[in-house]
């Protein structure tokens, strides 16, 4: 078999090639190991074990069992070890960076942008930990207290996307072992290398063992028994609508709680009163970070005809300027797509969309550095027939639509069964408010085209998912409400 690349790592302990279960570092059972390759080069990474429904069975059973100790631990105890993890993680933040960028693709500068927010989360949690409160209601009956208890909700499963490896876990794994639950993780499996990193340090940092098992392998046998398994009582999942409405479905027999952070199809509103320049800059963060693969990507940019050409030239001439390559190497932006598939995706778009009267104002093509680099892409009069209209991109495709009427494209925006992030550049407040009002999404940008952060909750509505993770509503998802009626007093 092919050697794995060298990463260049302080640490090279970080780089696992096994699963954890039960606090030990193993194989699969079968001896199978799956190749982990890094988009930008096809060299093989790592190697990591091609676990299944047995694994699963065991990784569960450890931590239904660590839970028992975790959850009597004083929340003030678990802050500590969660607060030691995130210091773990910027002490080891160029490590983890490499380590993501050799598997995702991104450039460092973004994988390390990545891991700060991961880390975040683990922070923001730790310190919600503490802040698990319950209620003392007036009561009802004479001689009666009635009290309000809240309690971790048990073994919770977290399975994650390709397109953020590490800050997709810790968003779920945070809240989880804050107030006490343990857990098991299923990265995705293009990319599983942040995740076993993220166990090792969750390790160093004193997380008992059993509390964080990381499984990898096949996603349909691993994910079967996560969501049949009624030890586990909570599912959350990010990825695509598809699969999750799959996964939904499996978790019904056991009455699974579940978060579900799914697919996107964001418009991108620009009105004439906008400052052009800022709306400019915003939509090259929004539309091409993580080269277009983040399901709060802009994937519809609704421009309003009065200023149609003049942001239609200067998000042409800043998107040509966006430098495509090896994530490893400075001052690159767009790192290459995930896989062939992807790149498959985006040329049908462009098709498609040139087919029914799109214009290329830059881009268009794989670029020269051939694999699975693209060309970063600005489609102008593109019709709302197109197939880019309805479907998420998940690349580095800028299609801009036109309208007249405030209304308009409030009516085009909120045309899609997708609801997760929408943006509006604008200044006269009145407008602004009446379209933040009538905007079907979970989370508005208004004049801002990155709104990712973990003191604010993060979901969609519609097709786009179900529940919040980050700030203060991302820890109810972990936990259960006791109601204690107390008489006899
Ligand atoms: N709402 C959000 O925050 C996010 C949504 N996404 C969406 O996910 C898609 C791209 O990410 P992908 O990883 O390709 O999505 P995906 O849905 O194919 O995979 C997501 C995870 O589910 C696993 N999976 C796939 N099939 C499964 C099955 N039958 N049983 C159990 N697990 C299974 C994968 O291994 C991976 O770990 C896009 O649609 C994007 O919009 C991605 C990231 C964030
Ligand atoms: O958008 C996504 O795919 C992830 O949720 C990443 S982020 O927007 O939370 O940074």
């Amino acid at each position: 078999m092919n050697s794995t690349a060298t990463l260049n790592l302080k640490d090279p302990d970080l780089l696992r090639q096994a699963m954890l279960i039960d606090g030990e570092w193993v194989q699969a059972d079968s001896g199978q190991t799956i190749e982990i390759r890094n988009p930008a080069t096809g060299e093989l990474v790592a190697r990591v074990p091609n676990g299944g429904e047995t694994e699963t069975r065991r990784a569960i059973a450890a931590a239904e069992r660590a839970m028992q100790g975790w959850r009597k631990t004083l929340p003030k105890e678990r802050a500590k070890v969660l607060r030691k993890l995130y210091e773990l993680m910027l002490e080891n933040i160029e490590d983890l960076a490499v380590i993501l960028t050799a598997e995702q693709g991104k450039p460092l500068v973004e994988s390390r942008g990545e891991i700060l927010y991961a880390a975040s989360f683990i922070e923001w949690f730790g310190e919600e930990a503490k802040r698990v409160n319950g209620d003392i209601i007036p009561q009802n009956v004479d001689g009666r207290r009635i009290l309000v208890q809240k309690a971790p909700i048990g073994v919770f499963a977290a399975i994650t996307p390709w397109n953020f490896p590490s800050a997709m876990i810790t968003r779920k794994a945070g809240p989880g072992w804050a107030v006490g639950c343990a857990g098991v993780i299923k990265p995705a499996s293009q990319t599983p290398l942040s995740a076993l990193a993220l166990a090792v340090l969750a390790e160093r940092a004193g997380l008992p063992p059993g509390v964080c098992n990381v499984v990898t392998g096949s996603a349909r046998a691993i994910g079967g028994e996560l969501t049949a398994n009624p030890v586990v009582r909570k599912l959350s999942f990010t990825g695509s609508t598809e699969v999750g409405s799959l996964l939904l479905a499996q978790c019904a027999p056991t009455i699974k709680k579940a978060s579900m952070e799914l697919g996107g199809n964001a418009p991108f509103i620009v009105f004439d009163d906008a400052d052009i320049d800022a709306a400019v800059k915003g939509a090259i963060a929004a539309k091409y970070r993580n080269t277009g693969q983040a399901c709060v990507a802009a994937n519809r940019m609704l421009v309003q005809s009065g200023v149609y050409d003049q942001f239609a030239k200067k998000l042409a001439d800043a998107a040509a300027a966006l430098r495509v390559g090896n994530g490893m190497d400075d001052g690159v932006v767009l790192g290459p797509l995930i896989n062939g598939d992807a790149v498959q995706k985006v040329e049908e778009h462009i098709a498609d969309a040139v087919e029914k009267g799109a214009r290329i104002a830059t881009g268009g093509k794989r670029h020269p550095l051939g694999g699975s680099y693209f060309e970063p892409t600005v489609l102008t009069d593109v019709s709302r027939d197109a197939l880019i209209f309805n479907d998420e991109t998940f690349g580095p495709v800028a299609p801009l639509f036109r309208f007249e009427t405030e209304d308009e494209a409030i009516a085009m925006a909120n045309d899609t069964p997708f609801g997760l992030a929408a943006y509006v550049y604008a200044r006269d407040v009145g407008l602004i408010f009446r379209v933040v009002d009538n905007l079907e999404f979970g989370m508005v940008g208004v004049n801002e085209g990155m709104i990712s952060t973990e003191v604010a909750p993060f979901g969609g509505v519609k097709s786009s998912g179900l529940g919040r993770e980050g700030s203060k509503y991302g820890i109810d998802d972990y936990l259960e409400i006791k109601y204690v009626a107390l008489g006899g007093l």
